[in-house]
């Protein structure tokens, strides 16, 4: 697949970076299904990991969906936003620099995921724009661990890559991506938290090719895929007449990105063992009759059908519990959202349509499974909010 080469100027014109954004030969992985468990703490899922390390994964991270639904909670009782109006302060320049750089967002976005960026497209223009910020911060994050330059990066990298985005959100971007991303989280209630997370999730890639089991695996699915629905929610909103709780529409956001990022190792299982990673539950393996040495031998047994049916099996829970949340999105950005949950769950499917052989078979959702999806998406997207949840 072609490369795409982007010149990122800084908005103050004094700096010029060379970004290249290849799409990703090889792949990092990266999450029991919530078990609903209400926390009274509103602290960070990290500090307090530290602090307690007894707590599950689980736990954890649902202190991360408390914090981010508080700051929407906070946000819905102030004046609505100001969404991208130009201002009488705003510098000519300066405004025109920033629809330049959402628009290269736009541009990124649609290289790298067309069937999403069409599904923005069906948003207001403020958030599409936002949410093309954010994707193309979640690309090039996952990029640094997984695109061209990824043998060069090191902890000290990404400590500099989470320095950038310390700055961002305090309003010093250091390039044009930065700058749009840094005008969305200035707009809408992110928290940096999830961000951070992300960047913790590359960090673990870099020293982890083990996963002792289900707990362990989850969390680091959170990091590097639940964060993205914690981003993203508070761009895409909730209904007005949504009567679901915030946390509760956060947790399915967190649900999607975790079911996604189980599919997506479950369909690379063979990819990711030739690079000597295996991103599956070593205890959940053993109890199977299974170890590293069946995956790097790659032969499909009974013992691996079952194994793999459990997976499965737990994965749709994920999908169940997000597609919840759907309907209490704002409807304009339903569509994106049941477009990419229907399209990435049927990759399960066609896991089991290749008799589970995920050693040498990439499971694809062919062209025409795919645009039927995009009605079925369309026809549930139009449906109005569901019951209370
Ligand atoms: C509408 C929508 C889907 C919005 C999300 C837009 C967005 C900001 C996407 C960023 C995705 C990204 C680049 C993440 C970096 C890490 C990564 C690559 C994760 C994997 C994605 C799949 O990508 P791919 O198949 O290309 O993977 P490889 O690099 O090839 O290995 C992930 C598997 C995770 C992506 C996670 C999501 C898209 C989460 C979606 C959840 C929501 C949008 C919340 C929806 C709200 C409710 C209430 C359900
Ligand atoms: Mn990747």
């Amino acid at each position: 697949m072609a490369g795409v080469l982007l010149w990122v100027v800084c908005p103050k014109g004094n700096a010029t970076a060379l970004l290249s954004l290849i799409p990703r030969s090889g792949k990092h992985k990266r999450c029991k299904v919530h078990q609903k468990v209400k926390f009274s703490t509103g602290v960070s899922a990290i500090s307090s990991a530290v602090a307690n390390p007894a707590r599950s994964s689980e736990e954890k991270v649902y202190d991360v969906v408390l914090k981010q639904a508080a700051l929407v909670k906070e946000q819905r009782g102030k004046k609505p936003l100001d969404l991208g109006k130009r201002t009488e302060t705003d510098g000519f320049t300066d405004w025109d620099l920033l629809n330049e750089a959402y628009d290269r967002c736009g541009e990124v976005c649609a290289e790298y995921a067309k069937t999403f960026y069409l599904g923005t497209l069906l948003m207001t223009p403020e958030r599409r724009r936002a949410v093309w910020a954010i994707y193309v911060w979640c690309r090039r994050t996952d990029e640094l661990v997984d695109g061209p330059n990824a043998s060069h990066i090191t902890p000290r990298a990404l400590d500099r890559w989470e320095k950038r985005l310390d700055d961002l959100f305090e309003g010093r971007p250091y390039d044009m991506l930065d700058a749009a991303l840094s005008d969305t989280v200035s707009k809408y209630p992110v928290d940096i938290q999830p961000f951070k997370d992300m960047i913790e999730g590359m960090r673990l890639d870099l020293r982890k090719s083990r996963y002792m089991n289900f707990d362990e695996l989850y969390l680091y699915c959170y990091y590097v895929a639940g964060t993205v629905g914690l981003m993203s929610v508070p761009v895409m909103g909730i209904a007005p007449e949504s009567k679901a709780s915030v946390e509760s529409v956060y947790n399915a956001a967190l649900a999607l990105g975790i079911a996604n990022q189980l599919t997506n190792i479950l369909r690379d299982v063979g990819e990711d063992a030739r690079r000597g990673r295996i991103y599956l539950p070593q205890d959940e393996l053993a109890r199977f009759g299974l170890s590293d040495d069946d995956i790097f031998r790659g032969q499909v047994t009974d013992k691996w059908r079952n194994f793999m049916k459990d997976q499965i099996k737990r994965a749709r829970m994920f999908f169940d519990e997000a597609e919840k949340g759907v309907s209490e999105l704002n409807a304009a950005s339903r569509w994106p959202v049941w477009a990419s949950l229907l399209l990435y769950r049927q990759i399960l499917d066609a896991i089991e349509e290749n008799d589970y052989n995920n050693f040498s078979k990439r499971a694809y959702v062919g062209k025409v499974k795919k645009f039927a999806s995009l009605p079925v998406a369309y026809g549930r997207a139009l449906m109005g909010t569901s019951k209370l949840f």
